[in-house]
């Protein structure tokens, strides 16, 4: 069983538990579900550096990233690098991340907020809106092309933006619809966890001009970016190559900082 099948399995069981744990009338009076949402998508086009920071403990490719930051210091040395927005992992199994981990970065910064989640149900959407997130990831490879419309609309429906991510010609071409607001490539394949970077370059001409293009995972150097702008990315989604430092905000200051000269 690959690992995407694996997760998905488990979120399932886990996301039934949750709905049994907190209905959604409960989320939806969340002092948070009224807070004005922030824009990730316009962030990005007025940057130019485009950098979506993510908090990542740990990875099914590479185990154990950092366990020893605490999330508040995280999100403000992001916020204080001059990231576009952050990206916070709440995942537990796998990743080791939680729904508390993104209501403390909520509570830590400005930022832009992404609920970077494996989501196949509209519960976790709530949720998010309900933990402070301003952007909800929607998996192609997870999802029909009738259950990304009907998500994403929930997510709009909610002043949620929606990143969703590909990996291949065939779900980009399922996927694409004017309720989504930025479109992700990953370039790490899922089944072998290899990274490639050629796998944004050969699908950015297929991603129409109206969506912010971002390219997600394996990004570890400035000039990686550079070789990525002429293809149209304007948004980079970066965890670990900050996590694995001892210091995240000042690795990702000194990164942006690079990309700028
Ligand atoms: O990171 C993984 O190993 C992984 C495995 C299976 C599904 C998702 C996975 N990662 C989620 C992400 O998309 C990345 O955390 C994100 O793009 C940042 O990637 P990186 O900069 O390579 O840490």
């Amino acid at each position: 069983m690959d690992i995407l099948t694996k997760i998905i399995n488990d979120k399932r069981i886990e996301v039934n538990f949750r709905k049994q744990l907190i209905p959604v009338s409960q989320l939806e009076r969340s002092v948070l579900f009224e807070r004005k949402t922030l824009s990730l998508a316009q962030k990005i086009k007025d940057s130019s550096t485009g950098i979506i920071a993510e908090h990542k403990r740990r990875s099914p490719s590479k185990a154990v990233i950092n366990q020893s930051f605490n999330v508040f210091d995280v999100a403000e040395g992001y916020e204080t690098a001059g990231a576009c927005g952050m990206s916070v992992l709440t995942d537990a199994k796998y990743f080791g991340g939680s729904l508390d981990d993104l209501l403390t970065a909520r509570a830590s910064c400005n930022l832009p907020l992404l609920r970077k989640e494996f989501i196949i149900d509209a519960y976790q959407i709530i949720e998010a809106k309900a933990y402070g997130a301003d952007v909800i990831l929607l998996i192609a490879a997870l999802l029909t092309r009738e259950e990304i419309k009907q998500l994403s609309k929930l997510a709009k429906s909610l002043n949620l933006e929606v990143l969703l991510e590909v990996h291949n010609e065939e779900e980009l071409n399922k996927s694409i619809m004017p309720s989504l607001d930025m479109l992700g490539v990953n370039n790490r394949n899922l089944k072998t966890f290899a990274v490639s970077l050629e796998t944004s370059k050969q699908l950015s001409e297929l991603i129409p001009n109206d969506f912010v293009k971002v390219s997600e995972s394996g990004i570890s150097s400035v000039e990686a970016i550079k070789t990525l702008q002429p293809f149209g990315y304007k948004g980079f989604l970066i965890g670990e190559n900050f996590m694995k430092t001892t210091h995240a905000g000042e690795s990702a200051r000194v990164f942006i900082e690079q990309l700028q000269q």
